[in-house]
């Protein structure tokens, strides 16, 4: 195979990732184009050797919080055709599982995460970048919804979460990342010309190869 075309999709917490890659990853598969989808938040620091109560203090939005060194290891690997051990994550004990999943290449890999573009180690290995670029009031909402009902949060978690680290360090780590992206999409996971056009450009791409 030759080399993947890698894109990463970028953003505030709830601002949209998720949905937009899911989404561009369903509508591409029914064309007939098989994208590998990976996300950032699965290379998370593995926090199994500290009590619960530390890792509920770690600063989850913090560049540091992040093993990038293995996933662009992972991206040269996949890039090269070599299969990965994908590791799996689990929010509700801020700690990696045992079990990773075994994953091999695709011409097309979408990474998607809240720090890619904030790593000099992993900019490099994007061939496009797109940014999220959704109001934070928005992404607050849908983050409380969501991690009440799948990452086993309270809302007074979730609040005091998002004053101490969540919102600072998204002004201080994210949103200055937002001029390094080829596009910016606004309107959250469902913007239909902007999945439209995010799929042309992968046809377009997997036409070259
Ligand atoms: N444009 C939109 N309209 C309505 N709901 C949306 C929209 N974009 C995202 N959502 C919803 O908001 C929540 C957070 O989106 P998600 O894609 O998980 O964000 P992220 O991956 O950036 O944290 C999800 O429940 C998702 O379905
Ligand atoms: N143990 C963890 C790990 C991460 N978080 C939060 O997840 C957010 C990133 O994931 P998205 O899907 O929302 O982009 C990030 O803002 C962390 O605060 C967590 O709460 N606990």
């Amino acid at each position: 195979m030759s080399h993947s075309h890698i894109i990463a999709i970028s953003g505030a917490s709830g601002s949209g990732k998720s949905l937009f890659t899911a989404t561009l990853q369903q509508e591409l598969k029914e064309s007939g184009a098989d994208v590998l989808v990976l996300c950032e938040d699965h290379y998370y620091r593995d926090q199994s050797n500290m009590p619960m109560d530390e890792r509920e203090k770690t600063n989850y939005d913090h560049p540091d919080a992040f093993e990038h060194s293995l996933l662009a290891k992972h991206l040269h690997e996949l890039k090269k055709g070599n299969a990965i051990e994908y590791p799996n994550y689990c929010y509700k004990t801020h700690t990696r599982l045992s079990e990773t999943t075994r994953i091999s290449g695709k011409p097309v890999i979408i990474v998607e995460g809240i720090m890619l573009l904030a790593s000099e180690q992993l900019l490099p290995l994007f061939d496009l970048t797109v940014f999220m670029d959704t109001e934070l009031d928005i992404c607050l909402l849908r983050r409380i919804q969501r991690d009440i009902i799948s990452r086993g949060r309270t809302i007074e978690s979730v609040a005091e979460q998002y004053k101490k680290t969540v919102k600072p360090m998204y002004h201080q780590f994210i949103q200055p990342c937002r001029h390094k992206a080829n596009i910016v999409v606004t309107q959250g996971g469902k913007n239909r010309p902007a999945l439209d056009v995010i799929k042309a450009h992968i046809h377009q791409a997997l036409k070259q190869q």
